[in-house]
């Protein structure tokens, strides 16, 4: 599918989501239920099989080629010191990804994940969402068409993560504008008291400043989100038009997800949650989305870390259900 060219044409790829294929996901079943174990025995690890087999079409699903892409943004609500780092820290850090030095090099050279960095214009900060909105809508539409072409059609799995100094409060004030209610706002790099004020203060002030214009969750994410937060909505979408199953991160990928589950329900059905992180918020956010995590590990780092420790599980669920023998293989009677 060509790279929707309008927020209009973003939208209307929501109108034609495209289902798991049933049939493989019947064979993986089938195949599960004569596997050498009792029945259930691997546990959820048997329930992400049948997600990776519908997904990818595959009867024995793979995990070879995983695709990471990290987005990387500047928020104009930095400014408000709503983080613990000044916003140099994002255009510094995609240096380190590029070097190879940060905590996601590391893991993905660990659980065998391509990486690639994708910078949204990072001389160039959104507009503080407090005074209007974050971006124009052609701002956004260049966003979530970066993140829709950062997508490798053939990877057996998709993962994005994020870097962008004050996003977790960008992602805040989404999860609030959809799901209502307060305390969204948490410690991100680790605010003090008065930070945390600070960044609950900037989300109410933002909700105030755009009220009346948040019924539209692509609005909302032009009028309070982020450019690398868009890129991962735009990602994501892609994704499920290229039935490629994404492991979704923390915080801030999934706020950048809630946009579009509240615009089509079901439009992260071909979605995990790879963990839950210890942003104050995002077990409330994993539970608006109704995913459970597969880890909870006290990361708060973002970067797509937890995603991809979470392949640890996958390609396990992989290699169990791929390599194991069945009952009439092995010679062993069935219960
Ligand atoms: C050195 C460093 C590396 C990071 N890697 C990810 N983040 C994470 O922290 C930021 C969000 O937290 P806040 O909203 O408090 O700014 C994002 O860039 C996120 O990716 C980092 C933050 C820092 C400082
Ligand atoms: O939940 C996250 O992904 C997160 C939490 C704190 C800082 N950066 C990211």
């Amino acid at each position: 599918m060509n790279t929707p060219a309008s927020l209009a044409a973003f939208r209307r790829v929501l109108d034609s989501l495209p289902a798991p294929d049933a049939g493989a996901q019947a064979a993986a079943q089938a195949r599960d239920a004569v596997l050498t174990k009792p029945p259930g025995a691997l546990g959820r690890l048997e329930s992400l099989v049948l997600w990776l087999a519908g997904w990818q079409g595959r009867a024995i699903p793979q995990a070879d080629r995983v695709q990471v892409a990290i987005f990387a943004g500047n928020h104009g609500i930095a400014a408000r010191g709503v983080s613990a780092f000044p916003p140099e820290v994002t255009v510094q850090m995609v240096a380190n990804f590029r070097a190879g030095g940060a905590a996601i090099n590391q893991l993905c050279k660990a659980f065998g994940a391509s990486m690639a960095v994708h910078e949204l214009s990072l001389d160039r900060p959104t507009a503080d969402f407090t005074e209007g909105p974050a971006m124009t809508e052609d701002e956004l539409v260049e966003a979530l068409a970066t993140g829709w072409n950062a997508v490798d059609p053939e990877a057996d799995i998709f993962i994005a993560g994020e870097m962008g100094i004050a996003n977790t409060c960008t992602a805040a004030a989404l999860a609030a504008a959809l799901f209502g209610g307060l305390g969204w706002a948490g410690r991100g790099t680790g605010v003090d008291d008065a930070g945390l004020s600070r960044k609950a203060a900037t989300v109410e002030a933002g909700l105030e400043r755009h009220a009346g214009h948040l019924d539209d969750p692509f609005e909302v994410l032009r009028r309070l989100g982020g450019r690398e937060v868009a890129a991962m909505t735009g990602a994501y979408l892609a994704a499920r038009a290229h039935r490629v199953p994404v492991v979704l991160d923390g915080f801030i990928s999934c706020a950048a997800a809630a946009v579009l589950h509240k615009a089509r329900p079901g439009a992260l059905d071909h979605c995990i949650a790879g963990h839950q992180s210890a942003e104050g918020a995002h077990a409330r956010l994993l539970a608006a989305l109704d995913k459970a995590p597969l880890l909870s590990l006290g990361l708060r780092l973002g970067e797509a870390s937890g995603a991809v420790l979470a392949l640890g599980v996958i390609k396990g669920a992989v290699a169990t259900h791929s390599g194991m023998a069945t009952f009439a293989e092995a010679g062993v009677t069935a219960g």
